[in-house]
């Protein structure tokens, strides 16, 4: 298999280290490329996604990319910001389909934002929709007959788009515990209503699934309510966004998820759902487990390779279990401890 290590900006570089590590440690039959990307591509090479770096995405099997994002670059040209290779990939490469879990650790419950009872609950999936929506509909800046600048993102969905992640999410759920939640704001939303339609349309397929409805701001709040309620939840590219950020604070850090972005083929991009954390960077603070868990997601769905996967996170699960903590969970551990920590249970 064919890995390409996209570290990026800020902390990217950081945590790429580790994971490094643990793919090292595995010994897998993998060859591994490099290449610039976000603001590190745009200062060397004058673009965030330059033509080799597509070239080399395109042609790996997998990609596991750090995070982009720059204050540096905060105020180029939209199309030349870092976040634009990030962007870029997923169009490019036809990463629709966004599979964020987040579930309690054993031994996390005290650090939730929630109250211990209510976080130990937590095995949740959201699966967000990554090549459509207010992203990647028609954009500008525009003078109104008044004469006041006006802003305005499009917000669309095709029928197409949304029977696509409908699909994932059911089949995802099918492989849990046979609960949808799908989130919109179809009361509101010509594009959440369509969304929603279409949603019901799929379920037929699936009738082992039991599929609900819920309004994202009622969604935002449940999420903190009462968040075991839910196993799988399907949702549009900005909701998504929003609610898979919320949910990391209710299992202890925004450092501990992961994500795989998935296309109609094999071939994936795996990432944290965190960015550059640019107030960290170069201190050697960051958490590396949603990058080494990133990993994990990598070879279980490019690769194929259950067992390894299962391997890394069983091995996060014992070094959290044992009380191993960086500064976002209360702790002292940098993030080569934390790495070597890792490496260490993969062995042990
Ligand atoms: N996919 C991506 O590459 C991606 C994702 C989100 C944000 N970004 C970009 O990252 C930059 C910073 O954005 P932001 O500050 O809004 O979000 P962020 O996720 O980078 O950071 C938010 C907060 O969480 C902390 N944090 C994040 N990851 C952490 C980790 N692994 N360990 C410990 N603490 C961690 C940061 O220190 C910060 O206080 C921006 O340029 C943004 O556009 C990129
Ligand atoms: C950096 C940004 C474009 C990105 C997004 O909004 O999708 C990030 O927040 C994420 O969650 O991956
Ligand atoms: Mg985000």
């Amino acid at each position: 298999m064919k890995i390409l290590l996209l570290a990026g900006d800020g902390i990217g570089p950081e945590i790429m280290v580790e994971a490094e590590k643990v793919l090292t440690a595995l010994a897998l039959p993998v060859t591994l490329d490099r290449a610039l990307v976000g603001g590190a591509a745009y200062a060397a090479a004058g673009h965030p996604l330059p033509p080799e770096t597509l070239a080399k995405a395109k042609a790996a099997d997998a990609i596991l990319f750090g995070a982009v994002g720059d204050p540096r670059f905060d105020n180029v040209e939209r199309h030349l910001r870092p976040e634009q290779a990030i962007l870029g990939l997923r169009a490019e490469l036809g990463l629709f389909a966004n599979l964020r879990p987040a579930k309690m650790f054993a031994g996390l419950e005290d650090s939730s934002a929630l109250r211990p009872e209510v976080a130990s609950a937590i095995d949740l999936l959201i699966v967000r929709e990554l090549n459509g929506d207010v992203y990647f509909g028609e954009k500008g800046t525009r003078t109104t007959a008044d004469g006041q600048r006006e802003g305005y993102d499009i917000m669309a969905y095709s029928e197409n788009e949304v029977r696509r992640i409908a699909h994932v999410a059911f089949r995802a759920a099918q492989g849990r515990r046979g609960r949808l939640c799908s989130v919109d704001k179809a009361n509101v939303l010509e594009t959440s209503q369509l969304w929603r339609d279409v949603v019901i349309e799929v379920a037929a397929d699936y009738p082992d699934v039991t599929l609900s409805h819920m309004y994202v701001d009622n969604a935002a709040m449940q999420l903190v309510r009462n968040p075991g309620q839910f196993d799988v939840v399907v949702t549009g590219n900005l909701f998504g966004d929003i609610l898979s950020d919320q949910a990391s604070m209710c299992v202890g850090s925004i450092g501990l998820l992961a994500s795989a972005s998935l296309s109609e083929s094999t071939q994936g991009l795996y990432e944290p759902i965190h960015g550059s954390a640019p107030d960290i960077a170069g201190q050697g603070v960051a958490n590396p487990l949603a990058m080494i868990l990133s990993l994990a997601m990598l070879l279980r769905h490019s690769g194929g390779d259950e067992a390894s996967a299962v391997r890394i996170e069983a091995a996060v699960a014992q070094v959290l279990a044992d009380g191993c903590r960086g500064a976002d969970l209360g702790g002292h551990m940098g993030t080569a401890a934390l790495g070597d920590a890792v490496v260490a249970a993969l062995n042990g």
